[in-house]
């Protein structure tokens, strides 16, 4: 079930307004509800609900623009009229077929009752939806509304007709008041279709103000995401200039087209097409020059706003604390570097200059087309919209018929089956004809339904066709051959950039949920820092390997509910060799992590030196505590960058690298390689053998010469050759160094200083190898002598 929350993850505003059947003022909301809103709205309750967040782009609120940009256009032309006679004058000598002033007030009117109810219905609703019970006086109030709305459209439309027919039987009339009166019929008409459009589905849900918050979010994202555009803005400044070249041309394109067409077909007119030929020919190099350089600078600025941003994007992602990732997953991470970016990539720079296209194209195909001839182009603002209008009207209207006509062919159908299945039934109780009138009642119902999806469709054919005829017979009656060829070649430039309007709307919208997500990534502190961001951090230059655990406790971020360190307390003095022992589970490994500061404990302190863990800069923390674990994993590059990988300086010499690689018992099977210190070791490791990748490990770890060296003993099965040449690199990379090792081996516990056991993150003993051993009963004891007698080496068991 689509939350509110979720659908502003993804970036979906929903279109429509928060619509309901007319009957359901008699019920709360239900699941229907939600399924067709996207909204849970189940428990009318003030304290519970949430009040979805809907959309500044709804019908209503295009509604209220059309109304007041009506109103202004009527007002400008007024007052443009003005100039040749007063404004008083058309008041004071008003005429009914040559006044402008009626239609002023008609629209000032009609904009102030319409904008009212249609608040009032909102406001109805926003109130229904927080009562349980239905209100019989909210119900009237609201079917008033409705009833008003319809009456105030229609006799605004009706108005204009009538005028419009009366100033059509006047002759020598002004070419601008004609216009103008053409214009406020095209208006009525778009806002009676809206009106009649919305009343069955209005219920819409007014936003209160403090519930506003996801819908500002979007507005803010929308501004940030152009706002990473604004590093390449001389690029794209100069990109503009070059689609503005490309659209006039594409604009001007059909008008010279015409102007071939009646030259060619006019005795006198080679001179004219000769010249226009060679016009559309520069004017098609021009296009296709600035086309060219549109298209690249446009690309190449999304190609560097992406590079940016990806590496913004994993800079933000690598800094996150390691508690980050247990909770989220790598695929996720991945595709907000590489889907994510892209489709940003595209909307801030390939669907701007889309969007700044065609709106252009739109802009500049209509004003040409006004030029060539306005009353036609009015005629087909009317009639072009209309026809859509219909036609959408006309795709619901099948819609719901079609599904009647299958629920009712199905009833017909489940009878003639279970006749016919039944057939001896039916003949032993002599039922034909019951069977017959009950499969007729049905088919006249089905037949029914046909009948008004036959209907329908008849009335759709003919007045589209209609309406199509009479703009095609206003076009040729008006215009000559080329004129005609210009006008489709702009009718189809329009149509053609709406329809891709469409889809750039859509485009937009995936975009901003991109940006939400790469957003919240950017923005995101990470809980622990892994950088030295304040002047704060000490870098305890006196650290001589001396740590302390002060009654830790610990709980996995993703697993809260489940304690796994309780009040663990130790110390480890300089250099001191301790070992971790214990079941598996225990906890040994997350004592560790918290030593290398991958997660902070929930209470207790652990300290360097005298410096506790949080104070310390995370870079020197880096630099002085080494960690070698079970499962080493190494990156898909050299054997030398692998082992070089912790270091920060350059300088690095192949003595060096060779020196640690010795001590780790890695320099022999290295030289062996034909690329010596450049093999690759190919992706994780995977060209390498598991002891091959955990001596380069070491390695990794001697070369960073670490305080603090922090071992997770393998407990994966190696041959025995490796495994003693692993554990050899393990007890010499001990030597003269502070160590934490977590041991699975009785040789390396035996070497150590102290012993710690953990059992379900608890100390439950302490002390030296002879001193457990000799304990009666102990767990340590129990770990030595289940081992011994298995005959391995493992003091590791399962719980
Ligand atoms: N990233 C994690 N998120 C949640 N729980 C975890 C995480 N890592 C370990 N655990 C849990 O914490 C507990 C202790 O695990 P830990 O790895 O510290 O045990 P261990 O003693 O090192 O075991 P082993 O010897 O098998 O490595 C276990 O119950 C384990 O399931």
């Amino acid at each position: 079930m689509p939350s509110n929350d979720r659908e502003t993850q993804n970036g979906d505003v929903p279109i429509i307004d928060l619509t309901t059947n007319e009957h359901d003022d008699q019920r709360p909301l239900l699941s229907d509800d939600v399924q067709q809103t996207g909204f849970n709205l189940s428990t009318p309750n003030v304290d519970t609900i949430r009040v979805p967040s809907i959309t500044r782009y709804r019908l209503t609120n295009v509604l209220r623009s059309v109304l007041l940009i009506e109103f202004l256009t009527l007002l400008i032309i007024w007052f443009i009229g003005s100039m040749t006679h007063t404004l008083i004058d058309d008041i004071i000598h008003y005429q009914f077929t040559t006044s402008i002033f009626d239609l002023v007030c008609v629209s000032l009117c009609k904009m102030i009752l319409l904008v009212i109810l249609l608040t009032e219905l909102e406001t109805f609703s926003i109130a229904r939806l927080y009562q349980a019970d239905s209100n019989q006086a909210f119900i009237l109030i609201r079917y008033l509304c409705k009833i008003l709305l319809f009456l105030i459209a229609m006799s605004s439309l009706a108005f204009a007709i009538v005028k419009l027919v009366f100033v059509l039987q006047k002759s020598n009339l002004e070419k601008l008041y004609l216009s103008t009166v053409y214009l406020f019929v095209v208006f009525s008409s778009i806002e009676f279709i809206g009106v009649i459009l919305m009343i069955p589905y209005l219920k819409l849900i007014k936003l209160l103000e403090q519930q506003k918050s996801s819908v500002q979010k979007k507005k803010v994202d929308l501004k940030r995401l152009f706002s990473l555009a604004k590093s390449e803005r001389l690029l794209m400044s100069v990109a503009i200039v070059f689609l503005l070249i490309s659209t006039i041309t594409q604009v001007v394109q059909p008008y010279f087209f015409g102007k071939i067409i009646d030259g060619a077909i006019t005795s006198d007119g080679m001179s004219v097409v000769n010249r226009n030929v060679i016009i559309l020919f520069i004017v098609n190099c021009v296009g296709a020059a600035a086309s060219a350089i549109r298209s690249w600078l446009f690309e190449l600025s999304g190609q560097r706003l992406v590079c940016r941003l990806r590496q913004s994007i994993l800079d933000s992602i690598v800094k996150q604390e390691v508690g980050f990732f247990d909770d989220t997953r790598t695929g996720e991470l991945t595709n907000r570097l590489s889907s994510d970016t892209q489709v940003l990539q595209n909307a801030v720079t390939v669907n701007i200059s889309m969007l700044v296209r065609f709106l252009l194209q739109i802009i500049g195909s209509l004003v040409v087309m006004f030029y060539l001839e306005v009353t036609l182009t009015l005629v087909l603002m009317v009639v072009v919209p209309l026809i859509i209008l219909i036609a959408k009207l006309y795709g619901s209207i099948v819609q719901k018929l079609r599904k009647q006509f299958q629920d009712e062919l199905a009833a017909a159908g489940t009878t003639a089956e279970e006749s016919i299945s039944n057939i001896r039934t039916v003949r032993i109780f002599g039922a034909e004809n019951r069977i017959s009138n009950h499969y007729s009642d049905n088919l006249l119902k089905s037949y029914g339904v046909g009948k008004k999806l036959a209907w329908n469709s008849g009335a759709f054919m003919g007045l589209v066709s209609f309406l199509t005829a009479g703009g095609i017979a206003i076009v040729l009656w008006k215009l000559t051959t080329g004129l005609f060829t210009s006008f489709l070649m702009y009718m189809l430039q329009v149509a053609l950039a709406f329809a891709f309007l469409a889809s750039l709307f859509t485009d937009f919208m995936q975009a901003v949920g991109a940006s939400e997500r790469i957003f919240d990534l950017l923005d995101r502190q990470p809980k622990i820092p892994a950088t030295s961001n304040s002047q704060s951090c000490i870098k305890p230059m006196d650290f001589d390997g001396h740590v302390r655990l002060e009654k830790v406790c610990f709980t996995y971020p993703t697993r809260s509910d489940q304690r796994v360190l309780h009040d663990i307390t130790f110390e480890i003095k300089s250099g001191q060799k301790i070992a971790l022992v214990g079941p598996s589970g225990g906890g040994k490994s997350t004592i560790a992590s918290l030593l290398e500061r991958f997660y902070d404990p929930d209470s207790g302190t652990i300290y360097f030196g005298s410096n506790p863990l949080k104070s310390i800069d995370p870079k020197w923390l880096r630099e002085n505590v080494s960690f070698v674990n079970q499962e080493p994993s190494l990156f898909a590059c050299s054997i030398r960058d692998n082992i070089t990988f912790g270091l920060d300086r350059i300088d690095i010499t192949l003595d060096e690298i060779q020196e640690a690689a010795k001590q780790a018992n890695a320099h022999d099977f290295i030289e062996k390689f034909e690329n010596k210190y450049d093999t690759l070791v190919g992706e994780r490791g995977v060209r390498l053998s598991g002891g091959q990748r955990q001596r380069i490990a070491i390695a990794r770890a001697l070369l960073m010469s670490p305080k603090l060296l922090l071992l997770d003993e393998a407990t994966s099965a190696l041959d025995a050759e490796s495994e003693h040449l692993v554990q050899e690199a393990i007890e010499r990379a001990m030597i003269d160094r502070t160590v934490l090792v977590i041991a699975h081996r009785l040789s390396t516990v035996r070497n150590s200083n102290s012993v710690i056991v953990i059992d379900h993150g608890t100390i439950v003993e302490q002390g030296t190898h002879d001193f457990l051993i000799s304990k009666d009963d102990g767990i340590y004891k129990k770990l030595v002598l289940r081992q011994l007698m298995a005959g391995n080496d493992s003091i590791t068991t399962d719980e």
